[in-house]
């Protein structure tokens, strides 16, 4: 097996964060007297990720992610722990190390806000120093696959968000980087613009091997990529695993709809929670593990003659509500 091309051992990180008083006596006091509370964004978080695969980094609001993504990118200094990605510490050899790595913020651009976008390219080309042949094929794939055609002369500001995200992941892209951090890249994107980016991703992957890791709250983002999730909550690491593992595990519950002709009577099945009920249809959920579908139907029909059967599995969303609910996170 490869050696891991990233790899996190014990990884804290606290911020000290300035506590304001309200009003404005109390606002004026602080000013002398600032208090501060530490907060622990960060508790010994190790985990390794092999070169070629593409892992989810979620969690809820303030988990740590955007914290883990910025040492991994050198851009904050951890307060303990190891990191070693492409055999370089990030913070301690950032200027060797970010020419192999590609970052995009979701939240954040890269791109120079007043130019057109292609000198903001042109200039990447320059500080990473990218041989002029290998940035033209480079900037000609990326230009047909994210259909940037006439957007490379319109200055970024002009840029629609969809537009701008496609731009971001072509400056990140341009110098060829082995690992791409990818921040919440589908935030606020249309369902078009999201499938575009989902499939690009799932592209240089293949066809480059280019390694990725991004966090995100779009777990349709998780679905059509990610072959590993890492999940962290309150600043530990929670789980690391497949989503399909998670399916296993938390996806058997089911929701059923069942039609009657008339159902004069409240059905009642053992073990199943009953959600609505009106003469012409009842809801239901149920575990599959516990029962069938088929036993399910043959229980209600003992009440009422059944007209029509849908059944609903688990969202990825709620297997992963689930995940979080066990973690109390
Ligand atoms: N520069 C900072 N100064 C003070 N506190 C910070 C700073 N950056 C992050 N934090 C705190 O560290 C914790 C983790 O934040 P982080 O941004 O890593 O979370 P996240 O998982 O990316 O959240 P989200 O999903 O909301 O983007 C939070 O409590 C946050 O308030």
């Amino acid at each position: 097996m490869s050696t891991p091309l990233i790899e996190l051992n014990g990884i804290r990180k606290t911020f000290k964060v300035a506590e304001r008083s309200a009003g404005a006596l109390q606002a004026a006091k602080s000013l002398f007297h600032r208090k501060h509370r530490l907060v622990e964004a960060l508790n010994d978080i190790s985990f390794s990720i092999r070169e070629g695969e593409i892992v989810g980094y979620i969690g809820p609001n303030g988990a740590g992610k955007s914290t883990t993504i910025k040492i991994m990118c050198g851009i904050l200094v951890p307060d303990g722990g190891s990191c070693k990605i492409l055999n370089r510490t990030p913070w301690s050899e950032r200027t060797a190390y970010v020419g192999q790595i590609g970052v995009v913020f979701g939240q954040r651009s890269q791109l120079w806000w007043d130019v057109p976008v292609l000198d903001s390219f042109e200039l990447l080309r320059d500080i990473y120093r990218i041989p002029e042949a290998r940035y033209r094929s480079n900037l000609s794939m990326l230009t047909e696959t994210l259909s940037l055609g006439e957007l490379l002369r319109v200055p970024v500001r002009q840029l629609s968000l969809g537009q701008r995200m496609r731009c971001e992941i072509t400056a990140s892209l341009l110098h060829d980087p082995k690992i791409l951090f990818l921040d919440e890249p589908t935030i606020g994107l249309d369902a078009a613009s999201k499938i575009a980016v989902r499939q690009f991703i799932k592209t240089i992957n293949r066809e480059k091997g280019v390694t990725v890791i991004l966090t995100t709250h779009d777990m349709n983002d998780i679905e059509a990529l990610a072959d590993r999730i890492l999940m962290i909550g309150k600043g530990s690491l929670l789980y690391d695993g497949s989503l399909q593992e998670l399916r296993q595990k938390y996806g058997s519950r089911r929701t059923v709809t069942v039609d009657f002709l008339e159902c004069r009577q409240q059905p009642q099945i053992p073990l199943a929670s009953l959600h609505s009920w009106t003469p012409e249809q009842a809801v239901f959920s149920y575990d599959s593990g516990q029962f069938s579908l088929a036993e399910l139907i043959a229980t209600v029909s003992e009440t009422a003659e059944v007209r029509d059967v849908s059944v609903e599995s688990a969202s990825v969303d709620e297997v992963i509500l689930q995940l979080y609910r066990e973690h109390r996170i």
